[in-house]
């Protein structure tokens, strides 16, 4: 398993590795006992497992608000994303940035973000399917998020020209500046 930090550090790139054989291959996509040698020790409990059809899809910016909050893996093994983490913590001297990077069936990477960072994505690719591991269960009463095309965060999403194709609740999420106190930076 190949780890890396992206520009915020406690955001990871993760690449496990393949067996490849005449068969096909074999890969481990989850070791705890792996991540906690690297000093990575979340307990997940909820596996979710998303199915976009059209290029452009873009979910989030979404995080679950405190007790709630949660620590998440994520893959794709259909296609590719382009995949958001923005920093959330209160304090924090990357408050309000973000850290990207493409995760695709391809490249077989996985982008780790821990709690207090808002998470989205968009498919670069019609048909892709994103699984990803949460730390804590769903929480619809505590279920936040931040407007995806917030001009202070500024995400340069690769649309290609086309709208983002958004649920309604996205839509209509709030600008950072008015979200109320909910992570604290803990350096
Ligand atoms: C998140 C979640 C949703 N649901 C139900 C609630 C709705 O009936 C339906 C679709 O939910 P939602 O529109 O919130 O799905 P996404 O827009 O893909 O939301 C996710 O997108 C971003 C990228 C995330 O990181 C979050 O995990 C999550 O917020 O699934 C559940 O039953 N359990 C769950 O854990």
């Amino acid at each position: 398993m190949e780890i890396a930090a992206l520009a915020i550090p406690e955001v990871k790139l993760l690449t496990p590795r393949k067996h490849g054989d005449d068969r096909g291959f074999f890969s481990e996509v989850y070791n705890k006992k792996v991540l906690a040698e690297a000093g990575i020790d979340i307990d997940f409990v909820q596996d979710n497992h998303t199915w976009s059809v059209e290029a452009g899809t873009l979910r989030g910016l979404h995080f679950q608000a405190p007790p709630f909050a949660q620590d998440k893996l994520v893959r794709v093994v259909r296609g590719s994303i382009f995949d958001v983490a923005v920093d959330l913590r209160r304090g924090s001297p990357t408050f309000g940035q973000y850290v990207s990077a493409t995760i695709s069936a391809a490249a077989w990477n996985q982008i780790l973000m821990p709690i207090g960072f808002a998470h989205g994505f968009v498919t670069l690719e019609p048909d892709c399917e994103v699984l990803y591991k949460v730390s804590d269960y769903y929480a619809p009463e505590h279920d936040m998020g931040v407007a995806w095309n917030d001009p202070d965060i500024a995400i340069d999403w690769p649309l290609n020209g086309r709208d983002a194709k958004l649920s309604e609740k996205d839509r209509k999420l709030p600008l950072l500046k008015d979200l109320p106190e909910v992570f604290v930076y803990d350096d």
